[in-house]
């Protein structure tokens, strides 16, 4: 079993071609909250980060999760690059389960995996050693990778990918220790370093969200760039609907939208924006100001509650219910399964189905 190897330029994958390169299938994450001392001989409370999520990422794809804070999006994205051990359902990479393979019960090394499928955090300066020259840090992934290759070749690997990146002269940054880079220049030290990996995936956690607004669409095309370079696909996380739509309009992506845990809304993101299906969406499309299409979307927020409820106990049924304006009492008795609603798109609401006892049941009013 092998992987395309970016630093080559090459693609030799094999046997395991039809698998999508990850597949999720029913994945649910519950965290257990800490106990107070007074609590414990209670159950201990649930945080439902994540239920039923199923969705599969192909080479060179491009998804961006969505959602306001807490809604489950860095959980989901630990969870499809084998960071977080889900609590339900399956996580596989190429046709075999992450954590089967973790656990030495498949034909694949568990090494293979976690190189494969690579991260890059909001704030990039805690993931790069203080005390070691870029240089150092970037010579690490290549000894992983390309064992065989000597100091000077690696040096000049490293200079060549500085370059692209944008950091020249590169022989001036190679030499710096991170303090004396920028925040992007730290990022952009952090992304080379992710694709040195040759990885399938990168997650981008928030990736652009602590740089200054005027680099983040230059952070975003440097990322987009490097995929066809490199042939990795991109699981962008972000809170912000207009950088969502930009990462997957251009990386020709689609965008899945998180509510509570659930995904409720899943596709190309000029459609998820002009034609929203789930009333989430709506919400997001009208909380993004440049994003609200007319006057008429700039009034009251298209919510019946402002407030999020609790992810330890959420709403029956569909989880927004309780905060939709569209809402009626058919919408509690059971979770909308995401169903197709045209060419890659998907949504999670009843009224996508005409046929749905949702039309013949009175609206929720509070
Ligand atoms: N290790 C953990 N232990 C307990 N609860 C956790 C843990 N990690 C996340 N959670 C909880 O799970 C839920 C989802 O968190 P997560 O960080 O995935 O959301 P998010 O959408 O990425 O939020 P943000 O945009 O604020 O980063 C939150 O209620 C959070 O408090």
């Amino acid at each position: 079993m092998s992987r395309p190897d970016a630093t080559a330029g090459t693609d030799d994958s094999t046997d395991s071609a039809d698998e999508p390169l990850i597949s999720l299938e029913n994945v649910e994450v519950h965290f257990e909250k800490e106990q107070g001392l007074l609590d414990l001989f209670e159950e201990p409370d649930v945080v439902r980060a994540v239920d039923g999520v199923s969705l599969d990422i192909q080479e060179n794809d491009v998804l961006v999760l969505v959602g306001e804070s807490g809604c489950g999006k860095t959980t989901l994205g630990k969870t499809m690059i084998g960071l977080q051990r889900p609590t339900g359902g399956s996580v596989k990479y190429r046709g075999r389960d992450i954590w089967e393979t973790k656990a030495g019960n498949t034909d694949l090394s568990f090494d293979e995996i976690r190189s494969s499928l690579q991260i890059i955090h909001q704030d990039p300066g805690s993931s790069l050693n203080p005390n070691r020259r870029i240089v150092e840090i970037l010579s690490e992934p290549i000894r992983l990778t390309h064992p065989g290759v000597s100091a000077g070749e690696r040096r000049e690997r490293i200079y060549s990918l500085l370059e692209r990146v944008g950091m020249t002269p590169a022989h001036d940054f190679a030499d710096r220790y991170p303090h004396q880079l920028s925040g992007g220049e730290k990022q952009r030290v952090a992304l080379s370093r992710a694709l040195l990996m040759n990885p399938d995936v990168i997650l981008a956690d928030e990736a652009i969200s602590a740089l200054d607004v005027s680099l983040r669409v230059e952070m975003m095309d440097l990322m987009l760039d490097l995929q066809d370079d490199f042939n990795t696909s991109f699981v962008f996380v972000s809170h912000d609907l207009s950088n969502a739509r930009y990462f997957a309009e251009h990386g020709d992506g689609r965008v899945g939208v998180m509510y509570l845990g659930n995904l409720v809304e899943v596709g190309p993101a000029e459609r998820l924006i002009s034609e929203p299906q789930h009333p989430y969406t709506e919400v997001l499309r009208w909380a993004t100001p440049n994003l609200a299409l007319d006057a008429t979307e700039a009034g009251e927020p298209p919510m019946r509650k402002i407030d999020i409820p609790d992810p330890i106990n959420p709403p029956s049924g569909c989880r927004f219910h309780t905060r939709c304006p569209k809402a009626r009492t058919a919408c509690p008795k059971e979770q909308p399964e995401l169903e197709t609603h045209g060419d890659r798109h998907l949504v999670a609401c009843f009224r996508s189905d005409e046929d749905h006892e949702y039309w013949d049941s009175p609206e929720i009013e509070d």
